[in-house]
């Protein structure tokens, strides 16, 4: 449940790493800026070349007057030439040395600047990068030699940079050993880069070298720091603070090494996601579904995931093209998730990494395929769709996951919501994912990897009308791919006769291994702009 954060507090983002869909006008704005900055270094060679013709027009000069032996006042020739240059030539040389270089591509890029991933952004890649790599347990090598959960993608190189910069994200989020990681990375990336470059953006190697003092000796590993101090203060022999740390830690660095204890993420998602890959999907049967008139035409393939609670994964229910249509159609709607808060009832923003993706709903009769896939959904389930919610659709972002959660709205008595509790959640998947983004339900030992075109039903609720606490489901972060799905929730009500309640029903008992999903202050759900704002000042 969320604490709802005024308008006001939202800071400002473009939502590049939110959602995928933000990476196009991403590029577009990298090609014009590189364009733009091309026609600046263009106009600064033309620059160039004036001030390299006039010393050129000079020189000549110069040495005209050195190899001719008669002076200057007695040479009919050189007076006249040097007197129509100076009086001529120079007032246009000063000219052109007075213009104002690049004013164009200079207001051009000032009127990008708005439009530039925002504080915000860079902090939900970091983000980003560190729910993928703590769930995922990956190394900080393998990610730069672009190995993701042991499977090599091609890669744009991080550099000194990225590495730093991660480096002072980890140390921030008090999570030494990935920091210190980094660091020694981003030193030994240091070797093979333009120095000149890297200090430019504000990193410099010993910049480096004090964040690694600051980690290792924080995490108790003295002797590293002692070693890293000292290298610090050969390069800065003056740094008094420096002096301290060596001193301090030489003493220190006689102890044993304990490296203090680390916080670790109890996330439940953390904890089942991090499967050996590819995960092994155990259904209970697999058979051709032929049970309506329309399903004898063109039945389908079922794949029986769990009895009780039932879980179906239906195969081959939508074609790539009426996948590509719901993601179209989409488009123009997504906006940053937001989740609904029952303790006001109202939607809030997801200001706390729960959802990272964006969102958008369909009309049931937006188009065709809305409409298919209501019919299709209506024949496998034999459910009604009346007053069902319109379909969502979900666009993940970077590493884009969703906390652990279940669809019902979990209050013990129906009505708030007129046409009843969430009776089952119907999700289409309308990408493959390359890796990542299971649906896991962790206390049945389900994970379910999209397919495109399948769609999976779940049923959220017990006979009862009661939430049925063991659909707890979650997205898994997205390791590499796109993933996008779209789910249509079943509302309750139109179901009284299709799944009544019987007379000896035995709800089940209240489960105490739901987690509290209270929004707690846990550091992995504070927005981290803080951070990477402090990284940059
Ligand atoms: O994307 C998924 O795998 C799960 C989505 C989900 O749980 C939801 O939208 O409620
Ligand atoms: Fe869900």
């Amino acid at each position: 449940m969320g604490v709802a954060l005024n308008a006001d507090e939202r800071p400002v983002s473009h939502d590049f790493a939110i959602a995928l869909t933000s990476m196009p006008p991403l590029l577009e704005l990298k090609e014009k800026s590189v364009g733009n900055l091309k026609s600046y270094a263009s106009a600064l060679r033309d620059q160039l070349k004036n001030v390299k013709n006039a010393l050129q027009q000079m020189k000549k000069l110069r040495s005209h007057s050195k190899t001719q032996s008669d002076s200057y006042t007695s040479n009919v020739f050189y007076q006249y030439r040097l007197t129509r240059h100076m009086h001529q030539d120079w007032p246009k040389w000063l000219k052109l040395m007075a213009k104002k270089l690049g004013a164009k591509q200079i207001a051009s890029a000032q009127s990008l600047h708005p439009l530039l991933p925002t504080e915000t952004d860079l902090s939900e890649a970091l983000l980003a990068i560190y729910r993928l790599q703590t769930t995922y347990k990956l190394k900080a090598k393998d990610m730069v030699a672009g190995i993701l959960k042991g499977k090599y993608y091609s890669h744009d190189k991080w550099g000194v940079i990225e590495c730093s910069m991660l480096g002072l994200f980890y140390f921030y989020k008090e999570r030494y050993t990935y920091a210190i990681d980094w660091l020694k990375l981003a030193l030994k990336l240091y070797k093979h880069s333009n120095a000149k470059l890297i200090k430019i953006m504000d990193w410099t190697f010993v910049a480096i070298l004090e964040i690694l003092v600051e980690a290792t000796r924080i995490s108790g590993r003295y002797k590293a720091a002692y070693i890293y101090a000292n290298r610090t203060l050969a390069r800065k022999p003056n740094d008094d603070y420096m002096k301290r740390q060596v001193e301090q830690l030489k003493e220190l660095s006689q102890l044993p090494l304990v490296p203090n204890v680390e916080r670790n993420s109890n996330k439940l998602y953390k904890k089942f996601c991090n499967r050996p890959y590819p995960p092994i999907v155990k259904g209970v049967s697999c058979h051709y579904l032929r049970s309506t008139p329309f399903l004898k035409l063109a039945p389908i393939k079922m794949e029986v995931l769990s009895q009780d609670p039932s879980i179906t994964y239906y195969h081959g229910l939508l074609s790539d093209v009426e996948a590509s249509t719901l993601k179209n159609l989409s488009r123009p709607l997504l906006h940053r998730a937001e989740f609904f808060d029952f303790k006001t009832n109202l939607y809030a923003m997801d200001y706390y990494g729960q959802r990272t993706c964006k969102t958008a709903r369909l009309d049931d009769h937006v188009h065709e395929v809305t409409e298919a896939l209501n019919q299709r959904v209506s024949h496998v389930t034999g459910l009604l769709l009346t007053d069902s919610e319109k379909l969502q659709i979900i666009n993940y972002g970077m590493s884009g996951h969703i906390h652990e959660h279940i669809d019902a709205s979990k209050r013990s008595s129906e009505g708030e919501w007129e046409t009843g509790d969430r009776t089952a959640t119907a999700l289409a998947y309308l990408t493959d994912v390359e890796q990542g983004g299971e649906t896991v339900f962790p206390l049945l030992n389900i994970t379910v990897v999209p397919r495109k075109g399948s769609v999976m039903v779940f049923y959220n609720l017990q006979l009862n009308s009661q939430a049925d606490e063991r659909t707890l489901h979650v997205s898994c972060p997205i390791i590499f791919g796109d993933k996008w799905i779209a789910t249509k929730w079943i509302r309750d009500k139109a179901q009284m006769f299709i799944r009544p309640c019987p007379i000896h029903f035995k709800p089940l008992p209240k489960s105490d291994l739901l987690p509290e999903m209270e929004v707690t202050n846990d550091l992995d759900f504070i927005r981290e702009e803080d951070y990477a704002g402090s990284l940059m000042k």
